[in-house]
């Protein structure tokens, strides 16, 4: 991997391209409109890498760093990846973040004079992969253009380049990494024409593990141009059914999307032909806190599992599981499409679910297919794939057959587009090779031309058996040999002791050590047809393909529809098969607040006592309304308090994505946000302590809950001194009982603040159940109405294996604290209404001066505010 002791290679600037070879004179030309990121560069069988590239690739890939010849009189430094292995180092590059710039051979070896004629052909970069090889099959690969617009606005639009869909936000210029985090994008690109400090807050989103991002020209960010690529690829007159037409940062924000996505695919979109309006009040806000706590698709240690969408994800197909991970993270506050559901699921428990998730069984990903028969990148072995999937899909809109509402109309999309499985049959072979380039792919009796040329090659068998026996008996020679190489083409074999008896027509080919090999005018005559035949038949080959996908564009709508309808069949069916073999039941959506389980239980917990065999899950039940809005839950560590919590949380979550819950019996009230304050790790790449981000967290909650909102706090001030902590965990619960009014559950440890319902009429005390055997502690996992009445935490302790002296040190400390703090308890209310804060008055100009955004402002308006601002304070 290391070069020679002597200095690395700086590449060449192309202003001095003639002093190159004309080799590597073509590669700086390709590689100064890829300078950011790397250039793989087809030399036979071989991508090779230069320069720069070439040290990045071999530090990145472990791959060798040669040195090679000189060009414009210096060493060309190089590393290279064998063509056929290309896709494993791509998937790595890309998984670190990386873009690459494929540059193919496109022109004839020989064609002319100088180096083969070399293009970039796609540009694979994190956010518009369309690979299988490179992809997930259960998530998306998503760019994400973002618009810094003004007024303190941006613009957002995003895709899956394997979906077809652009999707269109527009949001607060605060709301940046809320709507990032959301997303879930793998790239991010943005205008080089942000401010310092925008750009300042990507990178930051960067450091955070999350996407890639990449610069893009300024002008590309055009909102009239966004509108018409938009319509254009919609083909549609206006926006206004998607109730698109007035987001112009979004508009910008998708004609650099779109741009993007062309330039990388080095073509047109022509499947994407779908358009969604995302608005921040139509999807129940889950925030990233939300999301990681509830470990919804990550653990907290960032596995795949046990998640609640591991859990969830019966899915057959890699379709089906990707909608069904979009409808758990965006679940939406009206009900309409989650009711749908639950009646599909119902539905489909009464009978036709096993019926079709069988048929699911060898379905391939068409969606994916298809987006890369749009592309034109779609293999011949793919699109067998399809042929075989829409066979096998014919089956499911018979089981459906009867049915209604959502499932009725899924059954109607099931349609393959009329002729394509037919056309594909007949022009494919069964098991075709794996690039068109190799031939092999298309079948015998779909062309009469290719028929043909194959048949001459066929034929040389017989021929060259005829041949040989020919010469045998015309020459004398009893083992004389007609053979064929790669490298010499045809020739006669004829060992030393026999020369003697060659005929004079043999014109010599090549020497070996016991032989020669001859040609004759016929054998040549042979030769010429032969070969040209091959190279006409693979010719002919890829021309048929050609047209095969030509004529396969016009399918691509028609499949899109397809593989939607069998992605939510399969997402659907998943969720049936859930509700079964866990014993969930169906929830109900109430318009009265409200929210209220009966014998509740975490499904990912209970699937792991299940699967440990470590015994029962206790369900417990909830009720939470307008007169009780909070419950402040105590008892011993590891009673089951967070268990609780996160249980409600995840049945609500379930029950807005249409799942059933794991419940006996759920009602729902309106929702528009779950809100998570729990645990705390260290966020040391952003420089935030425990406790930092604690409050932090929590701030925000208290900014963003409504009535309408879930808030699980746990915990809350754990992580400063005791009265520091106490005081803020009991504003806190204050806060959010007197002015925020969410739904809260409150887990604590502080004893002092099961006090708290006693001034708090809508908050109740709770406790998980605990009893003692001896000095041994066992945990019911019940809740009980009441506050606990202890918190064994030295009981935990000592199972938790703490040595006897530090537990013996332990008690005899508590004993002493108790007896402290019931003498000190009298003198302090915790609960007195705090006096009002003195608010400060603001002088004129310094509230003009904190009304300003610099973000959203041009240099004109602020030199206008600045003005003013003079004004105002003379
Ligand atoms: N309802 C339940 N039924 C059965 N087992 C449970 C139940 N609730 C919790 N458990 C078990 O108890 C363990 C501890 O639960 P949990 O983490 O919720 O306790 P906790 O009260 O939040 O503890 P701490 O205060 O230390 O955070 C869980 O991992 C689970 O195995």
């Amino acid at each position: 991997m290391k070069l020679p002791a002597d200095a690395p290679e700086v590449a060449p600037t192309p202003g001095d391209l003639d002093k190159h070879t004309p080799m590597m004179a073509q590669y700086l030309a390709v590689k100064h409109q890829y300078p950011d990121i790397l250039v793989f560069y087809r030399m036979g069988d071989f991508y090779e890498l230069f320069w720069e590239d070439a040290e990045k690739a071999a530090r990145l890939l472990d791959i060798t760093l040669t040195r090679r010849g000189q060009s414009a009189g210096r060493p060309i430094t190089m590393a290279g990846v064998p063509f056929h292995a290309a896709e494993t180092y791509l998937a790595r590059l890309i998984r670190m973040g990386e873009s690459v710039a494929i540059c193919e051979q496109i022109g004839e070896v020989g064609a002319s004079k100088g180096p083969v004629e070399r293009k970039v052909v796609r540009v694979v970069t994190p956010g518009t992969l369309t690979d299988t090889a490179l992809l997930h099959d259960k998530s998306e690969a998503l760019l994400l253009a973002v618009q810094q617009g003004p007024r303190n606005r941006l613009g957002l639009a995003w895709m899956a380049l394997t979906q077809g869909m652009v999707h269109l936000a527009e949001c607060a210029g605060d709301e940046l990494e809320p709507w990032v985090g959301r997303i879930g994008a793998s790239e991010v690109i943005y205008s080089g024409e942000v401010t310092p400090a925008f750009e300042q807050r990507l990178k930051a989103l960067q450091s955070a593990g999350a996407p890639s991002l990449a610069l893009r020209p300024a002008f590309q960010f055009d909102a009239g141009l966004g509108q018409r690529k938009l319509l254009e690829q919609l083909q549609a007159t206006s926006l206004a059914a998607w109730d698109a037409q007035s987001l112009e940062q979004a508009h910008a924000a998708a004609a650099a999307l779109l741009a993007y996505a062309e330039h990388t695919q080095g073509r047109a979109l022509t499947h994407v032909h779908a358009l969604q309006v995302q608005r921040d009040d139509e999807l129940i806000d889950l925030p990233q806190a939300t999301r990681r706590n509830l470990e919804l698709v990550q653990t907290l240690r960032g596995d795949d599992g046990p998640t609640l969408f591991k859990l969830l994800d019966a899915c057959v197909t890699g379709m089906g599981s990707r909608l069904l991970k979009c409808w758990l993270l965006e679940p939406r506050r009206d009900r309409t499409a989650a009711t749908q559901r639950q009646d599909a699921i119902a539905a489909l428990r009464e009978g036709p679910l096993d019926a079709l998730r069988g048929a699911f069984k060898g379905i391939n990903d068409i969606e994916r297919i298809t987006a890369r028969l749009a592309l034109r990148q779609v293999r011949p072995r793919e699109l067998v794939g399809l042929r075989q999937s829409l066979e096998l899909a014919a089956q499911l809109a018979p089981i459906l057959a009867s049915q209604a509402g959502l499932l009725g109309e899924i059954g109607s999309q099931l349609q393959a587009p009329p002729g394509c499985a037919e056309r594909l049959a007949g022009t494919l072979m069964a098991e075709p090779a794996a690039l068109v380039r190799d031939g092999g792919v298309i079948a015998a009796g779909c062309d009469a031309d290719l028929d043909e040329l194959r048949a001459i090659q066929n034929n040389a068998d017989g021929f060259l058996l005829q041949l040989e026996a020919q010469e045998r008996e015309r020459t004398g020679i009893a083992n004389l040999r007609v053979q064929f190489n790669r490298v010499h083409g045809f020739y006669i074999e004829v060992t030393q002791g026999q020369l003697d008896k060659v005929p004079a027509d043999y014109r010599r080919r090549q020497t070996l050590k016991n032989a020669e090999r001859f040609i004759t005018p016929e054998l040549k005559a042979f030769e010429d047809k032969a070969l040209s035949a091959q190279e006409r038949a693979l010719a002919r080959e890829k021309w048929l393909y050609e047209q095969l996908l030509d004529e396969l564009q016009a399918h691509v709508p028609a499949l899109t529809r397809l593989a939607r309808a069998i992605a939510s069949l399969d997402a659907l069916c998943a969720l049936a098969e859930r509700s079964l073999t866990l014993g969930w039941c169906r929830p109900q959506f109430t318009r009265e607040p409200g929210i209220e389980i009966a014998q509740g239980r975490h499904p990912v917990v209970e699937a792991r006592l299940a699967e440990t065999g470590s015994g029962a899950f206790i369900p417990n039940d909830t009720r939470l309304g307008p007169k009780q809005r909070m419950q402040i839950i105590t008892g011993p560590n590891m009673g089951g308090k967070s268990t609780y919590m996160r249980q409600v949380a995840l049945i609500c979550l379930l029950a807005s994505m249409g799942s059933w819950v794991p419940a006996r019996s759920c009602r729902l009230g309106p929702m528009d946000a779950i809100h998570t304050r729990i645990g705390a790790a260290d966020d040391l790449a952003n420089a935030q302590s425990t406790f930092m981000l604690e409050m932090t967290e929590a701030a925000q909650i208290l900014h963003a809950a409504t009535p309408r909102s879930l808030v699980l706090m746990d915990e809350i001030g754990r992580g400063t001194s005791t009265f520091d902590g106490l005081a803020l965990a009991s504003g806190i619960a204050a806060y959010l009982h007197d002015r925020t009014q969410a739904y809260t559950l409150f887990a604590t440890h502080y004893f002092e603040l099961t006090e708290f319902p006693a001034r708090h009429h809508a908050a109740v005390n709770w406790h998980v159940s605990a009893t003692e055997s001896g000095h041994d502690i066992v945990f019911l996992h019940e809740l009980q109405p009441g506050p606990a009445s202890r918190s064994y935490g030295i009981q935990v302790a000592r199972l938790a294996g703490m040595p006897a002296a530090v537990v013996h040190h332990a008690r005899h400390a508590l004993a002493a604290l108790e007896e402290q703090q019931t003498q000190a308890r009298e003198q302090v209310d915790l609960f007195a209404p705090a006096p009002e804060p003195a608010v400060a008055t603001r002088s004129p100009a310094e509230a003009a001066l904190a009304a300003l955004d610099p973000d959203a402002m041009s240099p004109r308006e602020a030199l206008d505010a600045l003005y003013q601002l003079k004004k105002l304070s003379s």
